[in-house]
């Protein structure tokens, strides 16, 4: 067993903020709390905010991601953008691959692994999602489908640097209903698993985040179990105050 990753506290604001927003951004960047080291904070914004948020928070701890890019560098993709145009404007990470892009966008194991290759190109971290369906866990099939879309998405390539995997049952996103502590413990264990098995010693070195549902009253025994190396967190990570109040688990 390797080395346990340093925690990663990650929001995705999906698409929601506008300017007026980034002052939750100053004030999570600002907090004593991610000064303190113990844990890396990252807050994934729309793309109208992803350069100033960036230029902002420069010289404090917190990073600045993308929710989404194209696998193409440029080209004719009317409203997409590109790893290379994330990088540009300053981010450090993309999310990869979210079941709301899966689900509505039809995206599928293929195209996330050639996003996700597009970032590492561009020298961007990957936070690459994966997660079942309602439909897909009562029917016993948890298991499989994270190993398909672990399989799938995943490039080879993949390092503790370059990937984040972020763990979200589809059903548990937006909804308040989270994961028990024991499927969430099983899923974690299998997913580090399945990433020591393809990628040896950089298995271990890759940070697991749980997502859907994570709140202030719930995070501390969520990111207390073996393997959940952070949490990828939507609705509260709007507010500095539940963002942060998340982070005082470490
Ligand atoms: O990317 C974040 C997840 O979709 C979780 O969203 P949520 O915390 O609002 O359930």
């Amino acid at each position: 067993m390797g080395p346990v990753p340093k925690p990663l506290i990650a929001g995705n604001w999906k698409m929601n903020g506008m300017r007026g927003s980034l002052a939750q951004i100053k004030e999570i960047a600002t907090s004593k709390m991610l000064a303190s080291g113990k844990f890396d904070a990252l807050i994934c914004v729309p793309a109208t905010l992803l350069h100033s948020a960036a230029l902002m928070t420069a010289d404090t701890p917190l990073k600045i991601g993308a929710q989404d890019c194209h696998d193409r560098e440029n080209g004719a993709y009317t409203g997409d953008i590109s790893a290379g145009m994330i990088a540009d404007s300053l981010g450090s990470h993309v999310i990869i691959g979210h079941s709301e892009r899966r689900t509505r966008y039809r995206e599928d194991d293929a195209l996330v692994r050639s996003k996700t290759i597009a970032a590492y190109k561009s020298g961007l971290i990957a936070v690459v999602c994966i997660g079942e369906t309602e439909e897909e866990r009562s029917s016993g099939r948890t298991l499989d489908v994270l190993r398909y879309q672990l399989a799938g998405s995943l490039p080879d390539g993949a390092t503790g640097e370059n990937t984040v995997i972020a763990y979200e049952p589809v059903w548990a996103i937006g909804t308040g209903r989270t994961a028990s502590i024991a499927d969430i413990a099983e899923a974690h264990r299998f997913i580090r698993s399945e990433l020591c098995k393809r990628f040896n010693s950089e298995g271990d070195c890759m940070r697991i985040l749980y997502g859907g549902s994570v709140k202030p009253s719930n995070a501390d025994e969520i990111l207390h179990v073996e393997n959940v190396d952070g949490a990828l967190v939507g609705g509260a990570s709007l507010t500095a105050n539940d963002f942060l109040s998340i982070c005082s688990a470490y």
